[in-house]
């Protein structure tokens, strides 16, 4: 592979170690979309990291060649883990693992905007999340989390009312504004609503565990961040006005979260499909939106350990925008 990509780990916070991400520019192709990752693990598993890209990311330089200007996967701050418990007295301060909603999605939103004042790429971007990185994927573009501070180009009106988070423990300030929402997200193997995977799979204490170590007990809560229950302007729906397409990915071998998960989201995806995109002004292409279902093989971390079909799932999206006349040809 060529070698005049060069791969960082830049920190996007100050608080700890975790709020760092792995980037890797592709200079020969400018007018790309970047791929920006978002790892899952439950908010909790310190074995995936955003080194977890590495191989998927590797297929796609290997076997394809879309029109991929960066490539940029995100760490942010994890819940505590009963699985992996760590001794406040003897761990750095910086490393005790700690994190609660909305810890989590600040800082994917700070990443996210890190990233935009770095490298500019505006509105050109696709954000991949994986499990519960597929929940923060679309939790970055709902309206009652994050769609109140994205700027749209035309002044684009303020429809959300209500907060519907705790007050974080976090001492960060919140992030800086994210500039662009993604033109698409890819959700594969993702978390839609809360609620409904945990009652799923009510006899496996897990289940429960890590939703309350990320969430807490409320279960109203769970509801206003599950991206599959919320709809109307506190939604996707209303909070992803420059979307253009979305793609849900999920394997029938997954022993870890069901098909119903997607079907929950293919749902309200409909909503979304059906209203026009808000596009600049300048663009030619029409406000179309799409929504597609792209089925894999492989069991739930399968997708990014083996990475062949994470990177087919991602060529899918890159065939689709070039359908919609949203992907330039790529260079070379
Ligand atoms: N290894 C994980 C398990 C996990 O990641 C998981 C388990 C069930 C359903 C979804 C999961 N991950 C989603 O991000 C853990 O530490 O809990």
């Amino acid at each position: 592979m060529e070698s005049r990509h060069m791969q960082r780990k830049l920190n996007y916070g100050r608080h700890d170690p975790l709020q760092s991400v792995v980037v890797e520019p592709c200079e020969d192709q400018k007018n790309g979309y970047w791929i920006i990752y978002i790892h899952g693990g439950a908010w909790r598993d310190p074995r995936i990291t955003a080194e977890s890209f590495e191989t998927t990311k590797s297929v796609l330089q290997a076997n394809y060649n879309l029109p991929i200007a960066g490539f940029a996967s995100l760490n942010y701050r994890l819940s505590a883990s009963v699985k992996f418990p760590q001794d406040k007295n003897t761990t750095p301060a910086e490393e005790y693992r700690k994190a609660k909603h909305p810890d989590h999605i600040r800082d994917v939103e700070a990443a996210l905007a890190f990233l935009q004042n770095t490298y500019n790429f505006g509105q050109r971007y696709i954000l991949v999340g994986h499990s519960c990185g597929a929940t923060l994927a679309f939790q970055a573009v709902m309206g009652a989390i994050a769609g109140h501070r994205e700027q749209v180009s035309d002044q684009g009106t303020n429809d959300c009312d209500v907060q519907t988070e705790p007050v974080s423990s976090s001492p960060e300030p919140l992030p800086p504004r994210l500039s662009a929402h993604p033109a698409a997200i890819i959700g594969v193997a993702g978390i839609y609503d809360l609620r409904a995977i945990v009652k799923s799979h009510r006899d496996i204490v897990e289940y429960r565990q890590f939703v309350e170590g990320a969430f807490g007990a409320d279960e109203t809560l769970w509801d206003a961040v599950s991206p599959a229950q919320m709809v109307g302007s506190r939604g996707v729906e209303g909070g992803w006005k420059t979307g253009r397409l979305a793609v849900l990915v999920h394997s029938d071998d997954d022993e870890l979260v069901e098909k119903a998960q997607l079907e929950a989201m293919r749902e309200v995806l409909r909503a979304w499909e059906a209203r026009e995109a808000q596009i600049e002004k300048q663009e030619l292409s029409s406000g179309e939106r799409r929504a597609r279902v792209v089925p894999i093989s492989g069991g739930h971390d399968d997708a990014w350990k083996q990475g062949q079909e994470l990177a087919r799932a991602i060529a899918t999206a890159f065939a689709e925008l070039s359908k919609m006349g949203l992907c330039p040809e790529s260079a070379a």
